[in-house]
């Protein structure tokens, strides 16, 4: 497979789980700095597409290339290592520390068990905690303890942990499920402001929220793309009033 100037290039990528496709010879390009919306059907492969670029599942065939290095066959934890932060669901924070501890512990040097053991909160690391909390809005409950952080709270805090690895390439799976009318209004925002510098790739059902963020959307069905491009392009494409927004 050739060079690309893209961020994250999948070529030709399949997984076979039991001889059913769950992706199948999907090709997809995504830039630095875009916030790309996968949307689809329930089934339609956008999880197990997640799954494959983060490390979770490993492909049948194919290629996935993040800054033109192949990344099938490497390992989950050296592709955290190369910039690919991965949210999935529900958040995964520890509840019973401190928004400022959550942070804290998720700043890269902390992550090996050496580093942990070694890990003072030094100035630098003080700075970032404060600069991803504000980036967040967590910024005025940082000794609050996380377990009492409002659902959303807790959904931005989880990215804050990821943000404070300062990932090239962010995934993040339904992001505002459960969130309330403001709350999203919010996770708009913060999505908006951290594809800058990076890629961003959300998976969303919610089309008012997807029409708010995506820079570019695709569609998925059966594991294979079924449309892709601005968000008015494939709302009124009629494959994909078809098989998805027509439901
Ligand atoms: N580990 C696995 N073993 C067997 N089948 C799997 C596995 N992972 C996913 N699948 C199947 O692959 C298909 C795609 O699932 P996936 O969760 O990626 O879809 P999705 O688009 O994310 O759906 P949803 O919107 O419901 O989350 C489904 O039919 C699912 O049952």
């Amino acid at each position: 497979m050739s060079n690309t100037d893209f961020a994250l290039a999948v070529e030709g990528l399949t997984v076979s789980f039991d001889g059913f496709k769950a992706i199948e010879d999907l090709t997809l390009y995504v830039d630095k700095n875009e916030l790309r919306v996968i949307i689809g059907p329930n089934g339609a492969g956008k999880t197990t597409l997640l799954d494959l670029i983060c490390g979770k599942t490993k492909a049948s065939s194919g290629s996935i290339k993040f800054q033109n290095q192949e990344l099938t066959g490497m390992d989950e934890y050296l592709r955290v290592r190369k910039g690919i932060g991965r949210k999935f669901q529900t958040p995964s924070i520890y509840e019973n520390l401190s928004v400022f501890k959550n942070l804290e512990v998720s700043y890269p040097e902390g992550r090996s068990v050496f580093g942990a053991l070694r890990f003072k909160c030094t100035e630098a690391v003080q700075q970032r905690v404060q600069a991803v909390a504000q980036e967040i809005g967590l910024d005025h409950v940082l000794e609050m303890e996380s377990g009492l952080l409002s659902h959303g709270q807790k959904q931005w805090l989880e990215i804050g942990m990821l943000l404070m690895q300062d990932p090239e390439l962010l995934m993040l799976d339904e992001p505002i499920a459960g969130m309330s009318a403001r709350e999203r209004e919010l996770t708009a925002d913060l999505l908006k402001r951290i594809c800058v510098g990076r890629s961003v790739i959300v998976i969303e059902h919610d089309m008012e929220f997807v029409a708010r963020i995506a820079h570019k959307v695709t569609v998925m069905h059966q594991g294979k793309i079924l449309a892709e491009g601005s968000m008015e392009a494939v709302q009124s494409d009629p494959k994909v009033i078809d098989v998805y927004l027509g439901h």
